[in-house]
């Protein structure tokens, strides 16, 4: 079966831009302050976890990335609807994000946006999203989304693949 492949080209991140999906994660002057007898610079609040709905706390883990195969093809969204999930690149290399803002996810109505190292985001609850996409070998990137109790499951996931449709992502 053929799929029919639109083309998406990313757009650069910025706080603006990624206001309806979630926050943008950057060293931020102005949200910083001296600390540490002034060798250290805190970069205050960035983003908030939203992870507190049906007795779920926030954990800290580390995905590491791998390239998918070339052309990136996105063929499904996904949304987590307990909580927020932030990604921290933890190198200096560039990265993609997919995001769409309707509540049946379209290639069409898909958003993509390149990113740099120094940028993460925090996707808000229940916002959909590609998962994790990186440009080099491997990527390691600082995530804090939600943990819930034992037995929920998967309810804390939602996938929706396009059916016959797609996304071909032009890289610049
Ligand atoms: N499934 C998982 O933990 N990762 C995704 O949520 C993702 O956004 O990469
Ligand atoms: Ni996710």
């Amino acid at each position: 079966m053929t799929l029919d492949l639109i083309e998406i080209r990313p757009e650069p991140l910025t706080k603006g831009a990624f206001a309806p999906f979630g926050q943008v994660i950057k060293a931020d002057h102005d949200k910083s302050y001296l600390i540490n007898e002034g060798t250290t610079r805190r970069f205050h609040d960035l983003a908030q976890a939203d992870v507190s709905d049906e007795e779920g706390e926030a954990i800290l883990s580390i995905f590491r990335g791998t390239p998918r195969p070339l052309p990136i093809t996105i063929a499904m969204m996904e949304r987590h609807p307990l909580g927020s999930q932030a990604f921290v690149p933890m190198q200096p290399a560039l990265w993609l994000i997919v995001v769409c803002e309707d509540e049946v996810p379209t290639p069409a109505g898909c958003r993509a946006f390149i990113a740099s190292g120094s940028q993460g985001v925090q996707y808000a609850k229940n916002v959909w999203h590609h998962p994790l996409l990186v440009l080099e070998p491997t990527q390691d990137f600082l995530i804090v989304d939600r943990k819930g109790p034992a037995d929920e499951g998967a309810a804390n996931l939602e996938e929706h693949w396009f059916e016959g449709t797609g996304a071909i992502l032009k890289i610049p």
